[in-house]
C-alpha cells in the first residue's frame, strides 16, 4: 500500500516496505502514476557527490548538504503531528541531525523539551532555546530523530561515526518511533562498508580487539577520541555483516564492550532518504 503527500520543502513519497523490504522492485505511487525511483538512487559517498534536482530543474544537481537539509525539513513535517505542550522528543547526533535541530528551533514553543543523544546535541539544542532533559526524567519519548552512517533495506543501521552510539542506542530504546534521516550515500544492501564502531571500557580495549579479530573484523583504535561516557572506540574494518541482529548481540556479549554501532535489534521505523527524486519515505513493515 502506498500513499503520497507534499511538504513545504520537497515531495515526500510514502512507501510501506514489504518484508523482506526490497529497495528496487518496490513501486512508488505519485500523483503522476507509479515510478520505480529507488532503482535510480545514486550511491556515492563524500561531500562532493551530487544528485539530479527534481525540485528545481534549472539547477541540475543537489549536493549532499542540500540533501541533508531536505531530509531535515521532511523530518520536521514527520514529527509535527506528534508535538504538544507535554511532549518530550529524542534528538540524535551528527551533521544531518544538526540540520534537524536548527529547523526544530522554530517549533520550540510547540513541545516541552528534548532528550539529547550527546553533549554536542545538548549544546546545540540549548543554543536554540530548547530545554534539554535527562532520559531518566523523560522515561519514554514518542519519537527519536537521528542520522545514520549506513542503512539497509530492513532499516537496520550502522551508527557511531561521531562516537555517540551508546547514548543514541539508549534514546532509541526509549523511543516509540525511530525516524532515520539520511542522504542517499548512506543506503547500502549489506552493512559493513562503513567501519563498525564499538565503544569499549578503556582497560578492555586490547582484549575486545582480539575478540573482534576472532569474529573476522579488523579493529582499529580511534586514537584521541573519548566518548561522552569516558570510553574508547574501536572501528571494525573489512567486516561485512550478513546477519546484523546476531552480530549486534554477539559483539555486545564480549566483556568490556559497552555497545556496538549496529542498530538492528532496534532499527529505524521510518527512513526519510534524500535522493535524486526528492525525499522518499520508507516505513518498516509491522512484525
Ligand atoms: O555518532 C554519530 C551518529 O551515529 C551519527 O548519527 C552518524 O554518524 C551519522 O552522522 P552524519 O549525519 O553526520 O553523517
Amino acid at each position: 500500500m502506498a500513499q503520497s503527500h507534499a511538504t513545504n520543502a520537497c515531495v515526500t513519497k510514502h512507501l510501506l516496505v514489504a518484508d523482506p523490504p526490497p529497495w528496487r522492485p518496490a513501486p512508488l505511487m505519485t500523483g503522476q502514476g507509479t515510478i520505480n525511483t529507488a532503482a535510480e538512487l545514486a550511491y556515492n559517498r563524500g561531500a562532493s557527490c551530487a544528485y539530479p534536482n527534481s525540485d528545481n530543474p534549472k539547477r541540475a544537481l543537489m549536493t549532499q548538504d542540500e540533501l541533508k537539509e531536505a531530509v531535515a525539513a521532511a523530518a520536521i513535517e514527520e514529527i509535527r503531528p506528534l508535538l504538544g505542550s507535554e511532549v518530550i522528543i529524542g534528538v540524535g547526533t551528527g551533521s544531518t541531525a544538526d540540520r534537524f535541530i536548527d529547523r526544530l528551533a522554530a517549533l520550540r514553543d510547540d513541545f516541552k523539551a528534548a532528550v539529547a543523544s550527546s553533549e554536542a546535541t545538548a549544546k546545540r539544542l540549548k543554543s536554540h532555546g530548547i530545554d534539554v532533559v535527562e532520559m531518566n526524567f523523560a522515561g519514554t519519548v514518542p519519537v527519536y530523530v537521528d542520522g545514520a552512517d549506513e542503512i539497509n533495506p530492513r532499516l537496520e543501521m550502522i551508527k557511531g561515526g561521531g562516537a555517540a552510539l551508546t547514548r543514541e542506542k539508549i534514546v532509541a530504546a526509549c523511543a516509540q518511533r525511530f525516524v532515520c534521516i539520511a542522504d542517499a550515500s548512506k543506503r547500502v544492501d549489506v552493512l559493513g562498508d562503513f567501519p563498525l564502531p564499538v565503544e569499549v571500557i578503556p582497560m578492555a580495549r586490547s582484549y575486545v580487539a582480539r575478540e573482534l579479530v576472532k569474529l573476522g573484523a579488523t579493529p582499529v583504535y580511534r586514537e584521541g577520541v573519548v566518548t561522552d561516557n569516558g570510553n574508547q572506540i574501536l572501528d571494525c574494518y573489512e567486516f561485512m555483516i550478513e546477519d546484523p541482529v546476531a552480530m549486534e548481540a554477539r559483539i555486545n556479549a564480549i566483556v568490556g564492550v559497552v555497545t556496538n554501532g549496529l542498530f538492528a535489534a532496534r532499527g529505524a521505523d521510518v527512513l526519510l532518504l534524500g535522493g535524486p527524486q526528492g525525499v522518499e519515505r520508507f516505513e518498516k513493515a509491522p512484525a
